[in-house]
């Protein structure tokens, strides 16, 4: 069954440095890559795609280090109790168990055939 996907965010991230800027101030100068490992900025990237999650929705749940992330800063979110009534699809066996980790709660497309917003890592 192919899911209704409303919004689904790439999160490749060209300028992270620019993500928080307060535009009142200069641009402070990008990161160099000793600065920022490709790691933390994947941590940056699914974080800020992770704003975009709302209670009550329904999250294709991406594969791999990037998505790693978004799962486990959607987690901590749950048991903070700033979000609830999440419920997660996975796109993999490795998805289900790294979400299954992080305390989501999860579902497939046969319950939950529409998407509100799916986050997965820059390929997808
Ligand atoms: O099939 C590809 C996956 O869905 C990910 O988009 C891809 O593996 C990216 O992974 P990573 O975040 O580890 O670069």
């Amino acid at each position: 069954m192919r899911a209704a996907c409303s919004r689904t965010i790439d999160m490749a991230i060209p300028f992270p440095h620019l993500l928080h800027h307060d535009r009142s101030q200069p641009a402070a100068p990008p990161p160099t890559c000793a600065a920022r490992s490709q790691d933390e900025l994947k941590r940056v990237a699914a974080h800020r795609a992770v704003e975009l999650v709302q209670s009550g929705m329904v999250l294709g749940l991406g594969t791999g280090s990037t998505a790693a992330h978004a799962l486990d800063r959607i987690g901590d979110l749950l048991r903070c109790g700033a979000l609830r009534d999440i419920v997660g699809i996975p796109t993999s066996e490795w998805a289900a168990a790294r979400a299954a980790a992080a305390g989501i709660p999860l579902s497939d497309l046969n319950a939950h055939p529409v998407v509100d917003l799916s986050i997965d890592g820059p390929t997808r």
